[in-house]
């Protein structure tokens, strides 16, 4: 059976976070956000190893206050991440085995992400090669140039904000990603890459709590979140 990793990018410098230490490494209730986030995975049946992208120097940290000490077994290996998030994925998906069939990427820094939506994108992926979970977006969207006159009001009915996990097919985001290094292609998030190849993604209905922590208010949901589960 062909395995099922997951690439767990962790190597940002949380630079809208503010603050001292990566935000991934921040304690909610004594425990680091990343953890929070790898006991989503550590305990899904449908995972069978997880790869973990942190920043090069923090890769002992991450290893010994992280992996080691809340007994991550599923951890396989620890990459250095790159620059941007796509450098780090990419150097993730250099990491995967030859028995790797399907890959799944998931923001180190969304911990909210339930069992539930990490099953429904692979059952998703599995039948049609890629998906991506998302929500519908609530308010309504306006493009605006940059006097910050709006220029549009694209129809909401087709908006979605996407979030992580993002499952592929390994073939397809492998040649995707090989793309676009060779091309220079940037994308915002992984499937954008598997757009451009010309590929159908699938879009997962999934839910408005998974945020990304990326600012200090977003700890805030996190933390009243864990309480509410504890
Ligand atoms: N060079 C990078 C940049 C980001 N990430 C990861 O990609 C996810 C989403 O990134 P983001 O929330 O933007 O994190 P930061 O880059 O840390 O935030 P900021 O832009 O505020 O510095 C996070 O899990 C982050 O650790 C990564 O692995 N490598
Ligand atoms: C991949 C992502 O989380 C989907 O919403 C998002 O695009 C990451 O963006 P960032 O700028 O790296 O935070």
């Amino acid at each position: 059976m062909a395995k099922v990793t997951a690439l767990i990018p962790c190597a940002g410098q949380g630079k809208r976070m503010g603050g001292s230490i990566s935000k991934q490494y921040m304690e909610i209730f004594g425990r680091p956000l990343l953890a929070y986030t790898l006991d989503k995975f550590q305990g899904h049946s449908m995972i069978d190893e997880i790869i973990l992208i942190p920043r090069r120097e923090e890769i002992a940290y991450c290893d010994k206050e992280v992996v080691k000490k809340y007994g991550f077994t599923k951890v396989a290996a620890l990459v250095p991440g790159g620059e941007e998030r796509q450098d780090s994925v990419w150097r993730g998906l250099y990491a995967l085995g030859e028995d790797t069939g399907w890959v799944v990427i998931h923001d180190g820094v969304r911990p909210l992400v339930t069992g539930s939506v990490i099953s429904a994108a692979l059952e998703t992926a599995f039948l049609k090669g890629a998906a991506v979970v998302g929500v519908p977006v609530k308010d309504t969207v306006k493009r605006v140039n940059s006097d910050l006159t709006v220029s549009e009001t694209p129809p909401r009915e087709s908006l979605w904000l996407v979030q992580t996990p993002q499952v592929f097919r390994k073939d397809i985001v492998l040649n995707a990603y090989q793309k676009a290094s060779r091309l220079g292609w940037r994308g915002t998030d992984d499937a954008s890459l598997v757009e451009r190849m010309g590929v159908k993604v699938q879009m997962v209905r999934g839910e408005y709590d998974n945020i990304k922590v990326t600012t200090p208010e977003d700890l805030i949901l996190v933390r009243e979140t864990v309480r509410g589960v504890r």
